[in-house]
């Protein structure tokens, strides 16, 4: 099997305190992307809705119509298509409302992958939305206002490998992670904005579990903690390598994690383990095969 990291490469997570005002959201993402692009990093992401506050009733008045590519009118994507030339790095843009293009009350939470050129590579929109009701502590309902997407993201980095992006919840279904990993990504993606009662159970056993599972880097990016926001992200933005080691972990603040991804690691571990070698598809299917899988 090829391996699926051909080159080193520095990732960079940027954990942004993000306001009401899109436009100051933007101007201070656009001075950490520049930083970590001075910092050597190659790859910038972003948090889960990094422009707007998190929460249902704030989904229609952020949106942005993103498609078809590139969008006559779009703050979010000329600024990050921009950033991503100007900074020189390949930018997973978080999340952040979409207008349908076709029916205006239609909204996802989607996310822009821009390359170094400042070209759109490749459009998630969340494909599991966020209902949960844990009663006492947290009830959201993301699909009383958003529409689910409908694919699996993988994004080829020519000079490093394909990495999958997908959204925050969806880090909670093995299935999607399962599918990119067997299609050759080295990267799992989720710019993701936990709250305190599941961010603490769960945060870290996901990305750890994800890793573990499928033998890959996991990266989770969120926004700095905010107690007066409605909504509280958990923070804590880190990167697991391929045997489920945290290398780095963010507190709840605002800041910025840098760190290697190393080339020849992912095929250590699965020379280790040798889990890709040893699965039963005779006793159980291989769900990234003949499946609805849509790259
Ligand atoms: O899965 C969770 O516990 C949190 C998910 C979430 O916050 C989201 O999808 O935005």
């Amino acid at each position: 099997m090829s391996s699926p990291l051909k080159k080193s490469l520095k990732l960079a997570l940027i954990q942004l305190a993000s306001s009401a005002d899109k436009t100051s959201n933007l101007t201070s993402a656009r001075q950490k992307v520049l930083e970590a692009s001075k910092a050597g990093a190659h790859l910038v992401v972003l948090p889960e809705c990094f422009n707007s506050p998190y929460g249902t009733k704030y989904f229609d008045k952020y949106a942005e119509t993103l498609l078809p590519s590139p969008p006559k009118d779009s703050q979010t994507f000329t600024a990050l298509s921009k950033l991503a030339k100007e900074a020189g790095v390949y930018l997973v843009g978080g999340s952040i409302p979409e207008r349908d293009d076709k029916d205006e009350k239609k909204l996802y939470n989607t996310s822009l992958t821009f390359a170094p050129s400042g070209e759109l590579m490749a459009t998630h929109r969340k494909v599991h939305l966020f209902d949960i009701d844990i009663p006492g502590k947290i009830k959201f309902r993301e699909s009383d206002v958003l529409s689910p997407g409908n694919k699996i993201t993988l994004v080829d980095l020519p000079e490093y490998g394909k990495i999958a992006i997908a959204i925050c919840y969806d880090i909670r279904f093995p299935e999607l992670a399962m599918i990119a990993a067997r299609k050759g990504a080295f990267l799992l993606l989720y710019p993701g904005a936990f709250n305190l009662t599941t961010g603490a159970l769960h945060w870290e056993l996901l990305a750890r579990a994800r890793a573990t599972d499928n033998q890959v880097y996991v990266g989770l990016c969120s926004p700095a903690r905010d107690m007066k926001a409605e909504y509280n992200a958990w923070g804590h933005s880190m990167l697991v390598d391929p045997n489920a080691m945290v290398v780095e972990q963010l507190d709840e603040k605002e800041g910025t994690l840098i760190q290697e991804l190393v080339a020849g690691r992912i095929d250590e571990i699965r020379k280790g383990v040798p889990l890709y070698g040893q699965r039963r598809f005779d006793v159980y299917p291989d769900v990234s095969e003949g499946g609805r899988f849509k790259e």
